[in-house]
């Protein structure tokens, strides 16, 4: 409906050109172009509607779900929709499906792993979806631990063939997106034996249901694991339980990019490294970090455009009461998860230059920077996916009471979100990867290996143990030089301060262990680093728009002043900075808030997003926030009658006791 807008007279406040920075925020016109097509032809496709998915059953809820991927599906083929459009159509259903798993980590898995005839094989049936494939590593007693793994794939020469069985309650297959109930194929990670040796865990393809009628095939017991967190929400998947019973599937059947089995059951290595095996998790993970910005900048929508409908106080002689927005608290809370979306956008884009730049490499047999990018997609998986999952819940507690009902859009969005913490990956785990990268990083200085990309500053670690912080008034601290300096010296120094209090310890592992969670800040405080330093890249890039960049400039240093608040800690103890200069940063912090908040609304339009997407009475584009409101508590189903179900057997009968017992 065309309606009033309540929200016009904050867009008319507007100081940047909004179109262009949408075109920003999509990373080029083209990308923006087809975005927002897509969302618009999911949007206007009533098969797509979402209204009341969060009040479904469990069943009804999954054949939903199975339903609306079956019409995207037949979407993509009527209008012969390139991949990249069919992702962003995918994107727009909003419902987490097997097909997530399919597109997302069951092909990426033969591209990365398998040979070019195994490609030529499995490929064309997958793209086709002739076949559905999920991604089948963790098991009930091992996530983290991959090497932990039990499954076994045993070669059998006799057969030519692999024996793949679950030889224990902890080695079924748990978690698997995909898998429950709807999965024909799965990449099942296993323990390699062959001639009675055991060679590491590997990816083997496996039929587990027949493409005729679906069951499952003799031998293989598969189910799906049970209801998780939040109505709606991550229950649209059907994660399940696996486990085989001597299942036998062809020796052409591994991924043997890494390590090929031979018809004797020898095993010869190729020439690339065996982290390779990990290299879904690490393309996944990548994927991860651009979805991080997409999801914080849906709540940040959300509260934004609430925040300037709500008013509460301040009203003077009958006037208008204020609007929240305009509290400083509020302005302190909400803003720098404004500028974590932009952030988080920008280091994703680099994140995928980074992935794509690996590839190449790796295609060329140089396989000299996958630690660096193990490590960076790692620690930008954990970072931004802990940063986000907070800020949708700072962002419920933005919108008051209103941000807890279901209609605010924020708590499934919340449910939804909260495994990105754990999924790819348990967050404090991937930290510690990145620990071990830094600490090797930080031992070879002294043989003179200089470090490069991301860790190329620990390559300056004498005068950034040095360096004094060159701030005198609030306005320096708008210098890129000087924020980057400060967040160089904090990492170098956090990391200089554990790898000497490791060389401590006799044993390193024993040193690493009883270090670990000081080891897990010098994580972060790097990470930290990599998102402010391609933030300040990305505002020296030629940036179309009237005002574009200025805004862009302001929410970097909202984004790394308030980081440097919140960590103030690591600032002084390293002696980074001093209280003085951190009091600057506080006061130049709030001179930025208020520069944003005219802005507010339209850097949240810039993200284009549809009604249909953000889902939320809250954040609707045009702020008609309480007639919606109090539209939408109607259709609840308790409202269906005015009396409810249940009155007659234990209200009325409760009633009449009282009754009784008052007269006796
Ligand atoms: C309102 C409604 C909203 C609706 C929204 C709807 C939107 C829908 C969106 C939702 C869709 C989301 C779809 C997502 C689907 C979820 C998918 C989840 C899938 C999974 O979880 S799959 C399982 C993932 N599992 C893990 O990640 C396990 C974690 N463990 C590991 O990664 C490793 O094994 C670990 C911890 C690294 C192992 O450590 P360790 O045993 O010490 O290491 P190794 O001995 O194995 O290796 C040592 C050596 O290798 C290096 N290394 C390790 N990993 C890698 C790697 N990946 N790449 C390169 N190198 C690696 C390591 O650094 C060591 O190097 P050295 O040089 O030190 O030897
Ligand atoms: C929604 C969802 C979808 C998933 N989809 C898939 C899928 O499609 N395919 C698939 O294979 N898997 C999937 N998983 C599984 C997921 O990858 C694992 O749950 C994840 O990797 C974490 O492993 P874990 O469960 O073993 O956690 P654990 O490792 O048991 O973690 C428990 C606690 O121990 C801590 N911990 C563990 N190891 C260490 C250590 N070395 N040092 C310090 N602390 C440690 C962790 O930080 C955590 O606090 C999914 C999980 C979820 C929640």
């Amino acid at each position: 409906m065309k309606g009033v807008d309540h929200l016009a007279h904050e867009r008319n406040k507007t100081e940047f050109d909004v179109d262009a920075m949408k075109i920003v925020w999509a990373g080029s016109r083209h990308a923006f172009e087809l975005s927002d097509r897509m969302a618009r032809l999911v949007a206007s496709d009533p098969a797509f509607q979402k209204d009341g998915r969060i009040r479904l059953g469990r069943k009804e809820l999954f054949k939903n779900t199975l339903r609306k991927a079956a019409h995207a599906w037949k979407r993509i083929l009527e209008l012969h929709l390139t991949e990249e459009e069919a992702g962003w159509l995918r994107n727009f259903v909003d419902e987490p499906s097997f097909t997530d798993l399919h597109w997302g980590m069951f092909v990426p898995a033969i591209k990365g792993q398998g040979t070019d005839e195994q490609q030529q094989k499995w490929l064309p049936l997958a793209y086709k979806m002739q076949i559905i494939g999920s991604y089948a590593q963790t098991e009930l007693g091992h996530g983290s631990n991959v090497q932990g793994l039990e499954t076994t794939a045993t070669f059998d020469p006799e057969t030519d063939e692999f024996v793949i069985h679950s030889p224990t309650l902890t080695s079924s297959k748990w978690w698997p997106g995909g898998l429950g109930k709807v999965s024909t194929h799965a990449i099942v990670y296993a323990r390699l034996i062959t001639n009675g040796q055991e060679h590491g865990v590997h990816g083997f393809i496996v039929q587990l249901r027949s493409l005729d009628d679906h069951m499952p095939i003799p031998g293989i017991t598969i189910g799906d694991i049970g209801m998780k967190f939040g109505n709606g929400a991550y229950n649209t998947m059907d994660n399940g339980v696996l486990t085989f019973d001597h299942i036998r599937i062809p020796r052409n059947q591994m991924l043997m990019r890494v390590l090929q089995v031979t018809r004797e059951g020898k095993c010869v290595k190729s020439n690339v490294p065996r982290q390779l095996i990990y290299g879904t998790m690490v393309f996944v993970r990548q994927t991860i970090v651009a979805d991080a910005s997409t999801a914080l900048a849906r709540a940040v929508c959300i509260a934004t455009r609430y925040s300037a409908v709500r008013r509460q106080f301040g009203s003077q002689d009958g006037g208008m009461e204020t609007q929240v927005i305009d509290y400083k608290t509020q302005q302190s809370r909400l803003f720098p998860l404004l500028a974590s979306a932009y952030a988080f956008r920008f280091v994703g884009e680099w994140l995928k230059w980074l992935y794509t730049d690996v590839t190449q490499r790796l295609q060329a047999n140089d396989f000299s920077i996958l630690p660096e990018a193990h490590a960076c997609t790692a620690g930008l998986k954990s970072l931004t996916t802990t940063a986000t999952a907070d800020a949708i819940e700072e962002c419920r507690k933005l919108c008051g009471g209103h941000g807890y009902l279901c209609a605010s859009g924020l708590p499934e969005l919340f449910a939804v979100y909260v495994p990105a913490c754990t999924y790819e990956g348990d967050n404090v785990v991937l930290l510690l990867q990145v620990a071990r990268f830094l600490m090797k990083t930080v031992s070879q200085l002294g043989s003179g290996k200089k470090p490069v990309g991301t860790t190329a500053y620990l390559g300056r670690v004498q005068d950034l143990l040095q360096c004094c912080c060159d701030v005198q008034t609030a306005e320096d601290w708008l210098k890129p030089s000087v924020v980057l300096e400060a967040f160089e010296a904090r990492s170098a120094r956090m990391c200089v301060a554990r790898a000497q209090n490791l060389s401590k310890f006799e044993n390193p592992e024993d040193g690493f262990a009883e270090l670990s969670a000081d080891l897990v800040e010098a994580s972060v405080a790097h990470c930290q680093l990599i998102v402010v330093s391609k933030f300040i890249d990305k505002l020296q890039q030629d940036i179309p728009g009237k005002g574009v960049n200025r805004q862009l400039q302001n929410l970097c240093y909202i984004y790394a002043l308030n980081l440097l608040h919140k960590y103030l800690g690591d600032f002084l103890s390293t002696g980074c900075i001093t209280p003085k200069q951190a009091s600057l940063a506080n006061d130049q912090l709030r001179s930025l808030y208020s520069q944003i908040r005219p802005n507010a609304i339209a850097l949240v339009d810039a993200f284009n997003y549809t009604d249909h997407y953000l889902g939320s009475v809250l954040g609707r584009y045009d702020g008609n926030v309480y007639p919606k409101l109090y539209e939408e508590a109607w259709k609840d189903p308790l409202n269906d009658s005015v009396v409810p179900d249940g009155y007659h057997e234990y209200i009325h009968p409760m009633l009449k006791q009282q009754l009784r017992n008052a007269r006796l």
